[in-house]
């Protein structure tokens, strides 16, 4: 059997994998990556581009047929499914090659197609051959959770792996689960045209402040999507075309088509992780604040850690494993500034924590400035006033934001970044924005944190009243 020695071992070619080999490369390690399935994991090919490939054609059908305050008449358009899920597939035709073999191989990565699995604390095999690496990446995301649930082995069932090959628009969509996946897919389809019905077991969007879920839910009910929150389900029978899915308290739903979004298990079987002495649960790999497994040589980032499942948290981390790994620098990955949205209309985005978390963490330290779209002179001239920003400060320091409403997805980033450096609230009023923009909404709520200081202080008006006696 040949053996390849190497710097650095990546296992997986997604979000994080790809950056640690990219960054390593670059860099001057010699770095063999190792890809199982499609390059560029979930995130291109089962997650992020597809399902913003089909909210953005869900938003295009959506548009034309809604009441506005434009003058311009409602028409009902000729939505072809197909039409959508094309345009799916060539979003993601035009990003792989960013995500290609010949990318990475052109950047002097060696790309070894195959599942990998350790055969020691530092050696894996694939496809026959085996590799000997300093250190080890692991990255090999996370897969559709199947829970338990009776009849689900005989039902046919959609997940985020098989949803994007449809090509016929369901008619009822029966969603399980309503977290972001659930959320997301349930309004792009009732956007495209299918009924749908969302069964959550517990409370939609529960990761997210729930008055801020509130706005977004109440939103995509009244598009006709049907949420039930606590219709845990307990059991699915029927065929292809039309299933029937029954909840733990008794009641019965019924629908031509099923998708199953009830969360996430990490991608571990293949890795024969004993072999390596990395500690593990059905969670993930357990790693410690610098993303280091309990085998020192080897990392772990991404989905397959259990933590926060995202894209840019997976590339976060990628810098700082290369750091560790590359560089031999000591390194600490945070989560405490990493920020999340979910795609629906409105949006919802969420950095640090959300008003309860800083609630109990700082009790009365704690400060929460509001400011609503409502009144914003660029959310009122484009009709779309829905929502509002909340921002938990402390200290004069923002420890969290959270918005619900247009383009609180990119809208966030300010915050991101306040969050990340640590700036004061002063930071954001002293920085001057173009009018009318969105983003003076961001202003507008860190003035509302000052305002009380400054307007409602006696002291204050006794000063402003000595100075303009004396003011030549
Ligand atoms: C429907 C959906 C929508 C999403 N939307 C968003 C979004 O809008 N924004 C966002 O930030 N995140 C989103 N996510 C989450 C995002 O896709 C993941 O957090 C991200 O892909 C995780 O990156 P990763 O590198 O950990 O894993 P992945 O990108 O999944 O990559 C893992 C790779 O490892 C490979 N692999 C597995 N086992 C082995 C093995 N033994 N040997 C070799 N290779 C192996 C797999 O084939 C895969 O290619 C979404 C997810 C889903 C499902
Ligand atoms: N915009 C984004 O960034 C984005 C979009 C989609 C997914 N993601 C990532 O993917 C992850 C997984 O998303 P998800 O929506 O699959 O998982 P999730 O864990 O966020 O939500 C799953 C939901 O299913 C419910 N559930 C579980 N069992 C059930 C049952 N038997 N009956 C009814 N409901 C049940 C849970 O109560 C939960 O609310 C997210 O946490 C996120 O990290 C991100």
């Amino acid at each position: 059997m040949s053996v390849t020695e190497t710097d650095l071992c990546v296992i997986g070619g997604g979000s994080g994998g790809l950056s640690v080999a990219a960054g390593a490369v670059q860099m001057g390690a010699r770095v063999v990556l190792i890809e199982g399935h499609k390059m560029g994991g979930d995130c291109l090919n089962y997650g992020c581009v597809p399902s913003k490939a089909l909210i953005a054609a869900a938003n295009a059908a959506h548009a034309p047929q809604q009441p506005n305050a434009f003058g311009v008449t409602p028409t009902t358009p000729d939505v072809s499914y197909q039409g959508a899920m094309e345009h799916v597939g060539r979003v993601i035709e035009t990003i792989a090659p960013h995500d290609s073999v010949e990318r990475f191989e052109g950047l002097g990565v060696d790309v070894r197609q195959g599942y990998a699995k350790f055969v020691s604390p530092e050696e894996v095999e694939v496809d026959g051959h085996r590799i000997r690496a300093r250190r080890f990446v692991i990255a090999t995301g996370s897969s559709p959770f199947v829970p338990p649930i009776p009849g689900l082995e005989s039902v046919p069932f959609l997940t985020n792996e098989s949803l994007f090959d449809l090509r016929k628009r369901p008619q009822h969509l029966i969603v399980i689960g309503g977290g972001p996946i659930g959320i997301e897919m349930a309004q792009a389809h009732r956007r495209l045209g299918s009924d749908v019905t969302v069964l959550e077991g517990a409370t939609a969007l529960s990761a997210d402040d729930p008055d801020i879920a509130k706005v977004a839910l109440d939103a995509i009910r009244k598009e006709g999507v049907v949420i039930e929150e606590g219709a845990l389900v307990s059991e699915v029978s029927g065929k292809s075309g039309a299933v029937t899915v029954k909840t733990k308290d008794g009641r019965e739903f019924e629908g031509s088509d099923l998708l199953v979004a009830v969360g996430r298990k990490p991608n571990i079987d293949k890795l024969n992780l004993d072999a390596a002495n990395v500690a593990h649960s059905e969670k993930g790999i357990d790693v410690d604040s610098a993303l280091k497994t309990s085998n020192r040589r080897v990392y772990a980032i991404g989905d397959v850690t259990g933590g926060m499942q995202f894209t840019h948290a997976a590339g976060y981390q990628a810098g700082i494993v290369v750091r560790s790994a590359v560089l031999g620098l000591p390194s600490k990955a945070r989560t405490d500034h990493i920020p999340w949205a979910t795609y629906t209309s409105p949006e919802i985005a969420q950095v640090g924590l959300t008003e309860a978390q800083a609630r109990e963490k700082y009790k009365d330290k704690l400060k929460v400035a509001r400011a609503d779209f409502s009144g914003q002179d660029r959310a009122i001239a484009q009709d779309d006033t829905r929502g509002f920003i909340k921002v938990m400060v402390v200290g004069g320091r923002p420890v969290g934001a959270s918005i619900v409403g247009p383009h609180a997805s990119d809208l966030i980033g300010i915050w991101a970044l306040a969050i990340a450096n640590k700036l004061k609230m002063s930071a954001v009023t002293s920085t001057v924005l173009p009018y009318p923009t969105l983003g003076e909404i961001n202003k507008r709520v860190a003035g509302n944190y000052f305002s009380p200081m400054i307007f409602e202080s006696a002291l204050l008006k006794r000063v402003v009243k000595w100075v303009q006696r004396f003011l030549p």
